[in-house]
């Protein structure tokens, strides 16, 4: 039995792999377009992402512009890293037009739970339905709590990933979105599957934008494969943490991480990627799924 059991575990994870690997190799050769609207921090390090991986990034988030230019591309990346209240009409209407004309697009909740402003915000964007949301845990906490956090570190998180585990697969089955919750191991859920994805490295932590970074990445695996988000955004993560693995080699320190992580996600060649990606089942159990599905009307409201 526990023979068999590695057995399926072997299989999945080839599975896993030759998916990413297809997913990446799509990715480089459609080359989709990606609209970012996206906080200043992270601009540099999410457009030259998008380029490592093989997608088009445009920074474009002015209102006047969004009906001529969102019609064109792939997928959109909503952000709200720097919020002002000028910004929200975009990221709104952005929204909307990607959803009517059938693009995916994907939220970065950034802080969603530090001001009352931001939450208010970010539950109005979750309600037009994102195809995927990416948080770390206490953003994923915050949202599917629907509220502010008493204990906010801003845009950092002060949860482990796997304590938001509940309350991304609640926050999934209320929004019908994918939800991705990054840490140590990113969890993606789409309300019925949650599966774990154990690639990376601590020092991601002390790069600015990294999260901001992958949640575009999200955006342009989607892009390739819009119907199978759940998969397209796992090996989105997956291969993300696995080009920092292999910075993490040649990296002296955060910021010559920031450029050997570019170089090793250009890179990235199907051996390593077959042999690197670490992809598991977090819940098997269907007595947990339905235990999780009780609690699930916390956000009704969205
Ligand atoms: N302890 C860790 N070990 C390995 N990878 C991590 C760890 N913490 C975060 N990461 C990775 O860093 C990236 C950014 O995640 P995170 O820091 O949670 O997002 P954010 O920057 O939005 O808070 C993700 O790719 C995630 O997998
Ligand atoms: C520091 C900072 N302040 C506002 S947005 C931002 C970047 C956050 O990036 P990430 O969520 O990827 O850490
Ligand atoms: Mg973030």
């Amino acid at each position: 039995m526990e023979e068999m059991n590695m057995k399926n575990g072997e299989e999945e994870q080839e599975n896993w792999g030759s998916r990413a690997w297809t997913h990446l190799t799509e990715l480089r050769v459609q080359s989709p377009l990606i609209q970012c609207i996206t906080n200043y921090v992270s601009m540099d390090l999410m457009a030259n992402t998008l380029l490592a991986a093989g997608a088009s990034p445009a920074m474009v988030h002015t209102l006047e512009e969004l009906s001529d230019f969102t019609p064109h591309i792939h997928a959109l990346c909503v952000n709200v890293g720097t919020l002002s209240p000028d910004w929200v009409p975009s990221m709104k209407l952005a929204a909307q037009l990607a959803s009517q004309l059938g693009k995916p697009w994907v939220l970065d909740p950034v802080a969603a739970g530090a001001t009352e402003f931001r939450i208010r915000v970010c539950l109005e964007l979750v309600g037009l339905k994102p195809t995927v949301i990416r948080g770390n845990a206490s953003e994923i906490l915050a949202l599917s709590k629907a509220s502010v956090a008493r204990s906010s570190k801003g845009v950092d998180s002060s949860h482990e990933s796997t304590d938001a585990v509940e309350a991304a697969v609640s926050l999934a089955q209320a929004s019908g979105s994918i939800v991705a919750v990054s840490g140590a191991v990113d969890i993606v859920t789409d309300g019925n599957r949650v599966v774990g994805a154990h690639n990376g490295v601590p020092m991601l932590q002390k790069i600015t934008a990294t999260g901001c970074a992958v949640t575009a990445l999200i955006a342009a695996f989607v892009a390739v494969d819009p119907s199978h988000a759940f998969e397209a955004t796992t090996s989105a993560l997956s291969l993300f943490g696995v080009a920092a693995e292999l910075g993490m080699d040649m990296a002296k320190g955060p910021a010559s991480l920031r450029m050997h992580l570019i170089d090793s996600l250009y890179a990235l060649d199907q051996a390593t990627v077959l042999q690197r990606v670490n992809i598991t089942n977090m819940l098997t159990s269907p007595s947990l799924l339905d235990l999780l599905g009780t609690k699930s009307g916390i956000l009704k409201g969205i």
